[in-house]
């Protein structure tokens, strides 16, 4: 763990976007399943039918097949989209040999990021030889079940010729991410940043430090692109490389030994252009980067912590551009940006290789994607963050949902015109459209969303301020860079907490006892005012403000001293409503009632409503709720298509509910409203448009339904608490919809993670339309 991390008060100087501490990271990586990886099957195996099919008898027909074809193994296995993760442990990150089992980890964390970015199925495989034979040996009889090998964390030299030989020996891509993934995004990075310094690529003096896997094809690929060979310096734990030096060289080493008088790091750095860290935390100092020329670049890409950190170069060179490889600070220059979008290209068109035009068509890509306006939507609208092409923003951003349909394409393009592609596509267009359909838009919205916050930061409380979750979230709250957290407790039971916990409390974390507060008797009046005519005498309310921290906490919310309020870990839904209802009132003109999303693997996002609020609601309700849903929808970047459901469809079976939902969209046509809806319909006709264009043609939905009116509280409850226990589905919420301040209710089974997206969610809705 770095200092700052140890000493929160003192990270909130630095100009990091989000922190953690080893100790979140340790819980996350613990929870539930250990790891971050698990394997799913692609098909049904529930009957003796489906066993026969997926195994034997059945399977032994495509086990003919590519005996007789070998291309038909893309067709019949996974192989086309499987890639394997391998490692020996040898470098990880910048943390050094730590052996193949401790690197595993970082290979799972590659795989899921595979599968994050660019829907890539990958799993690890730590090797425990640092033998170049033995590993090598390990690995090239693997190609018949993998369409790519990402070699990952492997030392220099001998990453070298474990590439080198794995490249002749297998028929598909082998490609050592930390060499040319790290390449192909630096040089991204330097193309743009040598644009908005204007300086020409060929005549940048380029320093790296580092003369390992990552420099070396650093420094390959620059000089591929133009930079004239001597102009780039290497230095390594020995000092500069120089022609003629012999102590720890190797033959890449030599290659770019360079014709000059510098012997040390510092020397080689006077008045350089351009700085690329890949070596170790702290190589540099402040006095080198002093020493650099006008609009020095500085990339510090050594992982987890970078050679120097931005706020140390900004202190002495203001006028620099500055990138690491860490995700908390602005330009983050990190191979995340290439390999699962390289891989993707590679995949698609069945390359043999990865070649060097299809590095550059990475590079320039990437270069490219960065200079255009970015969206609202992947900018985080009012962040106030400079997420427009500039000096703190010259490579996209990871989350960029972009990036999936332009990186694979400009490659899969290039593979086609180096001759590697065996399955060219004939459409690039269509190519670029599929695949970004590939992603769902949730998770880029909800990444948004803690964006904005970040740049606005809130103050929520949180009422539960002495449970330990509720705490742990707190915590995580303020060192995510969402804004204040406030609790409500008592401050001995909570320190008492966060004690147990094996941590100091943070700064910025405040504590409110109700009873105690000063603020206690100001809420009373103010709530004897509101409901003195509604049966509470004022000794009610001032009660309520002394016991029940939702009324407390709801108190702050109203009257402005909290933006935004969380709840619920502790007590039932109803209890916990009732009590937020006391202080803060439904907004004028709506319905309130809970939104579920339902983040489904294969169908994406559906939003379910009401989930909370309504027993058995009216057709008016229905479609105001079907409204709201909608724009919701619209607002997690996804295009509405509204079902009613009941149990039966469009008028079969005749029962008294489907009737409530039939005037629903009696209403709504007679509003003529801008989403598309229909109904009433069962859930299977809603989400199967093959289902409904053979039984209902004239239905009016133009896909599968996304957001899900339901017809009662009880189907809700059914269906979003069953599917995440039946299927892959998770669910965020229910968020409470239509209140006239942000205040969110978590169930009573929430954990830190669901109460720090709840409480995110709250601030979010807290920030200026
Ligand atoms: N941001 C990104 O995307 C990526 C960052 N990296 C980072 O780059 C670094 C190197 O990784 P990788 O190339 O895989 O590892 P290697 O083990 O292959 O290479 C490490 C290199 O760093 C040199 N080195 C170590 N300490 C120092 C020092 N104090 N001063 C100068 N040179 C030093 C070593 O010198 P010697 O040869 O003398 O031993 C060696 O040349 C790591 O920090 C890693 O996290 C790597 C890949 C991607
Ligand atoms: C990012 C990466 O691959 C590394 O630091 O090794
Ligand atoms: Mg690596």
């Amino acid at each position: 763990m770095d200092d700052a991390r140890k000493q929160p008060g003192e990270a909130l100087a630095d100009t990091r976007t989000a922190r953690i501490t080893d100790q979140e990271a340790l819980a996350m990586h613990a929870e539930g399943r250990p790891g971050k990886l698990e394997i799913r099957l692609t098909k049904p195996l529930t009957t003796a039918r489906d066993l026969s099919l997926a195994y034997s008898p059945g399977v032994a027909a495509p086990c003919l097949q590519i005996h007789k074809n070998p291309a038909l193994a893309y067709d019949y296995t996974s192989k086309g989209n499987f890639v394997a993760v391998i490692s020996n442990g040898t470098a990880v990150l910048g943390l050094g040999n730590l052996g193949a089992l401790a690197s595993k980890p970082v290979m799972e964390g590659k795989a899921a990021l595979f599968k994050r970015f660019a829907d890539v199925d990958s799993i690890d495989l730590c090797l425990d030889t640092e033998d170049v034979d033995a590993f090598v040996n390990s690995v090239r009889y693997l190609g018949p079940s993998f369409g790519g090998i990402n070699l990952e964390d492997i030392k220099a030299p001998e990453c070298f010729v474990i590439e080198q030989r794995l490249r002749e020996l297998m028929d598909i891509p082998v490609f050592h991410d930390d060499q040319h993934g790290t390449a192909i995004v630096a040089a991204a990075g330097l193309i743009n940043a040598c644009h908005l310094t204007g300086r020409d690529l060929k005549s940048v003096k380029l320093v790296i430090n580092g003369a390992g896997a990552a420099a070396v094809a650093c420094a390959e690929l620059v000089k591929a692109m133009g930079i004239h060979p001597q102009h780039v310096i290497l230095a390594d734990t020995k000092g500069v490389i120089y022609r003629g030096r012999t102590e720890g060289m190797n033959q890449w080493k030599s290659a770019h030994a360079a014709d000059t008088n510098c012997r040390t790091l510092a020397q080689a750095m006077e008045g350089a252009d351009c700085f690329m860290g890949l070596s170790v935390k702290g190589a540099v100092t402040p006095e080198m980067v002093r020493s650099m020329a006008a609009h020095p670049i500085i990339f510090a890409m050594a992982n987890p912590d970078p050679e120097i950190t931005p706020d140390e170069a900004r202190a002495v060179r203001p006028d620099c551009i500055i990138a690491t490889g860490r995700s908390d600070y602005p330009n983050q220059v990190n191979n995340v940006l290439g390999f699962p979008f390289i891989f993707r290209g590679a995949l698609d068109v069945r390359a043999s290789t990865i070649n060097d035009p299809m590095k550059v068509a990475a590079a320039h890509a990437l270069a490219l994607l960065a200079r255009e306006h970015v969206p609202e939507e992947v900018a985080g609208a009012g962040a106030g963050k400079s997420l427009r092409f500039g000096p703190d923003y010259i490579i996209p951003n990871a989350f960029d949902p972009r990036l999936i349909s332009r990186i694979p394409p400009a490659v899969a393009k290039a593979a086609m015109e180096s001759g590697v592609a065996r399955k060219p596509i004939m459409d690039l267009h269509r190519y670029a459209r599929d695949l970004a359909g590939r992603l769902d838009s949730t998770a880029h919205a909800m990444e948004a969303i803690a964006e904005r916050v970040q740049a606005n930061p809130r103050r929520v409380v949180f009422a539960e301020g002495e449970e330990e979750r509720v705490i742990r979230a707190a915590i995580a709250f303020r060192n995510a860079g969402y804004g204040t957290p406030i609790l409500v407790g008592r401050e001995d039971r909570v320190n008492a907490v966060v004690a147990g916990l094996g941590i100091a409390m943070p700064e910025g974390i405040e504590i409110h006892n109700a009873r105690l507060s000063d603020r206690n008797t100001a809420y009373a009046e103010w709530l004897y005012a509101k409901k003195q005519r509604e049966g509470f005498l004022q000794r009610d309310c001032q009660r309520l403000v002394n016991l029940d921290r939702n009324v407390f906490a709801a108190c702050m919310v109203a009257a402005g001293d909290a933006d935004a309020m969380v709840t619920g870990a502790t007590r039932s839904y109803a209890a916990t409503l009732e009590g937020v209802l006391t202080a803060i009132d439904p907004a004028p003109g709506t319905v309130l009632f809970g939104l579920t999303l339902m983040l489904a693997r294969r169908s994406g996002t559906v939003l379910v409503a009401d989930t909370a609020i309504h027993e058995r609601p009216d057709a008016a309700t229905l479609a105001e709720i079907a409204t709201r849903a909608a724009a919701a929808a619209r607002r997690l970047g996804h295009e509405p298509r509204v079902a009613f459901l009941a149990f039966s469809t469009f008028g079969d079976p005749k029962g008294s509910i489907p009737g409530n939902v039939r005037d629903a969209v009696k209403l709504l046509d007679q509003r003529q409203v801008d989403f598309e809806y229909d109904g009433e319909m069962a859930a299977d006709v809603a989400l199967d448009p093959g289902l409904r264009a053979a039984l209902y043609p004239f239905c009016r939905l133009t896909g599968p339904a996304n957001v899900l009116v339901m017809p009662g509280l009880h189907a809700a409850h059914i269906l979003t608490k069953a599917a995440p226990r039946l299927t892959s589905a998770q669910t965020i919420g229910p968020l409470l919809m239509g209140l006239s301040a942000p205040v969110q209710i978590v169930g009573m089974e929430a954990g830190v993670n669901q109460i720090l997206d709840i409480a995110c969610l709250a601030a979010h809705a807290a920030l200026p339309k």
